[in-house]
């Protein structure tokens, strides 16, 4: 039977959210941000092991307790300069565990508002797909392209078009192939692609959102309020 690992790049510095430090450390009700993030992983019966990935010059992540979190959390400090390099980063340290065959989930940091439900959902659809797939939403607002000074220069048409998500599941060896070929990517799906192969999209909730700008940390607080 194959194994469920997760990956989670936390290498990031939070440009758009511009706070004093890296957005997945900001406090959230009452917790680093990336605290949620990792709590909704290793409480998953079906994941064995969370590999985290920090920027090789983190100062935050020792500042906090995360022993509440047990033992399948492992930890690394081999960011890169992008979201792809922190990933392949974190496949290369759990080689000594995960076999060609085993499952990987990759998570940003910054969506704490992953729930079991969405994850039980990426688990039962993807148990038997030869490929892997996403979490997604379609999208459902009308979609505007911009001229250079910023006026509609056309509306384009939404139908098929969908917003990925995390966590993003895949063949350990087969991701690890496809970053090595395709690293200009901004999520795993997309070197997944460029081999050739159609990730499976499948129907997440927009309550998992990532926290990108101020805005998204407090809607991040009423979802996660909301579920208490
Ligand atoms: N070199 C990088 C860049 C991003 N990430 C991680 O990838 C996830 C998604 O990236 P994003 O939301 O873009 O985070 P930041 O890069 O931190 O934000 P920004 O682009 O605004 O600087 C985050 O968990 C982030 O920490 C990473 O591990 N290594
Ligand atoms: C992987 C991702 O979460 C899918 O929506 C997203 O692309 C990561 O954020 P970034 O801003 O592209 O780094």
């Amino acid at each position: 039977m194959p194994r469920h690992f997760a990956i989670v790049p936390a290498a990031g510095s939070g440009s758009r959210f511009g706070a004093e430090k890296p957005k997945q450390y900001l406090s959230l009700l009452g917790r680093p941000l990336i605290f949620h993030t990792l709590a909704a992983l290793v409480a998953c019966p079906d994941i064995d092991r969370v590999w985290v990935v920090l920027a090789p010059d983190d100062s935050e992540w020792g500042r906090y307790d995360w022993s509440e979190l047990g033992a399948k959390l492992e930890t690394v400090r081999s960011g890169g300069a992008t979201r792809a390099e922190s990933v392949a980063n974190g496949l290369q340290a759990a080689a000594m565990v995960a076999a060609e065959d085993d499952w990987v989930l990759v998570h940003d940091a910054a969506r704490p508002c992953l729930s079991a439900d969405m994850l039980a959902a990426l688990f039962h659809e993807l148990a038997d797909d030869p490929v892997g797939g996403i979490l997604a939403v379609p999208v459902a607002d009308t979609l505007k392209r911009a001229d250079a000074s910023q006026r509609v220069a056309a509306t384009e048409p939404r139908d098929g078009l969908w917003q990925a998500q995390t966590p993003q599941m895949f063949r350990y060896g087969r991701l690890v192939e496809a970053l090595e070929k395709c690293s200009a990517v901004t999520d795993e799906a997309g070197a997944i692609e460029a081999l050739g192969l159609p990730p499976k999209l499948v129907r997440g909730d927009t309550t998992n959102l990532k926290v990108t700008y101020p805005a998204d940390l407090a809607l991040a607080a009423m979802i996660l309020r909301g579920r208490k």
